[in-house]
């Protein structure tokens, strides 16, 4: 089969870019707008819609019926400019003196991402980052039900984990069918990840997020996401070398004026 490695994709799958009946069900109260795009999403876009998401969210908390695409911009760190090209994709053009209607952009959002029907998904590799996100709540509560937790060592096979007995990864492709998982995560060490990988797309499931610090190869119409905090604290180490590059310039040029 060919093999396409993860980050070569730059454009959402199909399920990201047509809402099925199912999603549909779960709509507010507001009525549908026609959705005049036909093309993909870029997938900068996409990385932004969850941002965008979480700040409409806490709008809404607050009771904040309307948002101006500037006060949304400010809220989420991004330039207005951006947002109002980033809503265009999901057709979503605000009113002018008015801004966008808090819960019909929520709504579009989720819609758009998927997040209106519930994703069923199997966490494998119970250890300590295994337990730490199948025991997290919030998941669950933005659409994505824990349906099975799997593992190779038969001293936590039959454990119980965040109200899951825990699995044997042997029945990896029974489960995948019969919880109807659509998303794995992957949380085993790097030398089992590609692996498991392999037989969670064998088994049928199209998209995996991967933890373990190792690229996997997927077939084509397999989106793997990689998580890797590691990386984050290299950026951040960056930037705080630079900070204190400056600062140790600053301090050098002082010192050469005061021996001038
Ligand atoms: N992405 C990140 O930011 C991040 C952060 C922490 C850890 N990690 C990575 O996540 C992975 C898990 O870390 P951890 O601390 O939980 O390790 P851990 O050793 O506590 O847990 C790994 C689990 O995977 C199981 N396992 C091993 N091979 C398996 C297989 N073939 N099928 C099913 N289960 C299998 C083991 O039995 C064990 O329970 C590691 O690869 C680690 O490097 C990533």
């Amino acid at each position: 089969m060919p093999r396409a490695r993860e980050e070569q994709r730059t454009c959402v799958g199909p399920h990201l870019s047509t809402p099925s009946i199912d999603a549909l069900e779960h709509t507010p109260v507001t009525p549908p707008t026609p959705r005049p795009r036909e093309r993909g999403i870029p997938e900068a876009t996409v990385a932004r819609l969850p941002v965008y998401l979480r700040a409409l969210q806490s709008l809404s908390d607050a009771g904040t019926p309307t948002v101006s695409s500037e006060g949304l911009a400010t809220a989420a760190g991004v330039n207005s400019a951006k947002l109002r090209k980033d809503l265009s994709y999901l057709g979503s053009y605000g009113t002018r003196g008015v801004g966008y209607d808090v819960e019909y952009l929520i709504y579009q959002i989720s819609r758009e991402l998927g997040l209106t029907k519930d994703w069923s998904v199997a966490i494998v590799g119970i250890g300590n980052l295994g337990r730490a996100l199948a025991n997290y709540g919030g998941f669950g509560t933005r659409g994505f039900r824990i349906a099975a937790v799997l593992d190779a060592d038969t001293s936590v096979v039959g454990r119980e984990v965040a109200g899951l007995s825990v699995r044997h990864i042997d029945t990896l492709e029974e489960t995948v069918k019969m919880e109807k998982v659509s998303i794995g995560v992957i949380a085993t060490p790097a030398a089992a990840a590609q692996g498991v990988c392999d037989r969670l797309v064998e088994a049928g499931v199209t998209s995996v997020l991967n933890f373990a610090p190792v690229v996997l190869n997927v077939p084509p119409g397999v989106d793997v996401r990689k998580v890797d905090l590691s990386i984050e604290l290299q950026i951040l180490a960056f930037h705080e070398q630079r900070k204190n590059g400056g600062q140790g310039r600053a301090e050098w040029i002082e010192a050469a004026e005061g021996l001038g």
